[in-house]
């Protein structure tokens, strides 16, 4: 078997679960949007140096000064046309970067500002990832489902998990809470999350990115969370002793018992101060003790990055192989929130087969 070089990495096929929508614009875009409706705020027109800017602001080490940094693509994203337009390019560049599944999230009450209202939000986004889904012959390239999230720091979460059922024939297949970890736990939703459980639809928490294991526990075992995203912190519950050897709190091996998945994302954790390297990055032991790991890249602008610079990285830190990146890639597949049969035909009739190809490529 041969070691995934780059492009070979770019050709197989991905699945993504933690992508937020205004995380991943193009710079032009930001800067055509900006010119056209006349948001004035940007700290630079040229798109090489709206890159770097983005980059650097986000290499602060803190969650809360990260976050400052979607102001500006939350600012251009008020009006339907920027909402389709940007939907539409985030499918593209996904399939472009070889993923074949994903689910990606936003929060619609920080579109609204324009005058649009919630419905008329998730409608534009649910059509740009429909246009930009089609490849030149007019079938999809990608399937891209859509997280409706709420900011934690708001009140909003039983609206938007109203939002997300009223939708979830239409698109729409889970729910989210993100934004300022700490200071912000998960139970302020829980009216939320227990309609949503009633209503038997699924939902992931942000938990254990900037805040520790209170966090996660409140996550899963108040909330019932299907997912944790990030869940990093999860390893303050392992002790290792000096010959390697793992021991399980009470809630780490709760959260791998039940194969609670742990969407990662290795460098946006290394902005905010989650992690210190890739190479001390958790999800080195996670893997190795069979957690339900996941690769995936939160925000494609602020970190520069796709699924295949995460996998790359990962590759270059920790050794793995075709084996490893398939295993991250069906765990993904296998916590998707589309229905089972759905997720059994990409992992048997796409995935797998994708993936043996590539393995044995001279
Ligand atoms: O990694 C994150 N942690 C918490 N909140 C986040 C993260 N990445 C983005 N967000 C916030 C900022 C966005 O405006 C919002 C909805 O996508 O979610
Ligand atoms: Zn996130």
């Amino acid at each position: 078997m041969n070691t995934p070089t780059r492009e070979q990495i770019r050709q197989a096929p991905k699945v993504l679960l933690h992508d937020h929508l205004d995380g991943g614009l193009r710079t032009e875009t930001i800067i055509d949007i900006a010119r056209d409706t006349g948001y004035g705020r940007l700290p630079s027109t040229d798109p090489a140096n709206l890159a770097a800017w983005f980059q650097e602001a986000s290499d602060s080490g803190s969650l809360e000064r990260y976050l400052e940094t979607f102001d500006h693509t939350v600012g251009v994203m008020q009006t339907r046309e920027a909402l389709v337009r940007v939907a539409a390019e985030c499918a593209e560049d996904l399939a472009d970067d070889g993923v074949v599944y994903a689910e990606v999230r936003y929060a619609p009450e920080q579109h609204t500002s324009g005058g649009l209202s919630l419905d008329e939000v998730v409608e534009a986004v649910i059509e740009g990832f429909r246009i930009g889904s089609l490849g030149p012959d007019g079938t999809p390239r990608i399937r891209v489902g859509t997280l409706l999230t709420a900011m934690r720091h708001q009140a909003r979460s039983m609206e938007i998990a109203e939002l997300a059922v009223r939708y979830r024939d239409a698109g729409v297949v889970g729910f989210d809470i993100a934004g300022a970890e700490a200071g912000h736990p998960p139970t302020r939703h829980l009216d939320a999350f227990e309609y949503l459980q009633r209503e038997n639809a699924h939902f992931t928490i942000h938990a254990g990115e900037a805040f520790g294991l209170p966090s996660i526990w409140q996550a899963i075992q108040w909330c019932g969370a299907d997912r944790l995203g990030h869940g990093v912190r999860i390893i303050d519950d392992i002790t290792l002793s000096d010959d390697g050897e793992a021991k399980l709190g009470r809630l780490a091996a709760y959260v791998r018992d039940k194969r609670i998945p742990l969407e990662m994302c290795p460098t946006s954790n290394l902005q905010t101060g989650a992690a210190p390297s890739i190479a001390e990055h958790p999800i080195g032991l996670l893997r190795r003790l069979n957690f339900r790991v996941t690769v995936n890249t939160d925000n494609r602008l602020m970190s520069a990055t796709s699924v295949t610079g995460e996998f790359a990285k990962l590759v270059d830190a920790f050794g793995y192989g075709w084996d490893d990146l398939q295993w991250f890639t069906v765990n993904a597949m296998k916590s998707a929130f589309i229905p089972f049969d759905e997720r059994l035909a990409l992992i048997n009739g796409v995935i797998k087969p994708g993936f043996a190809r590539l393995k044995w490529q001279a």
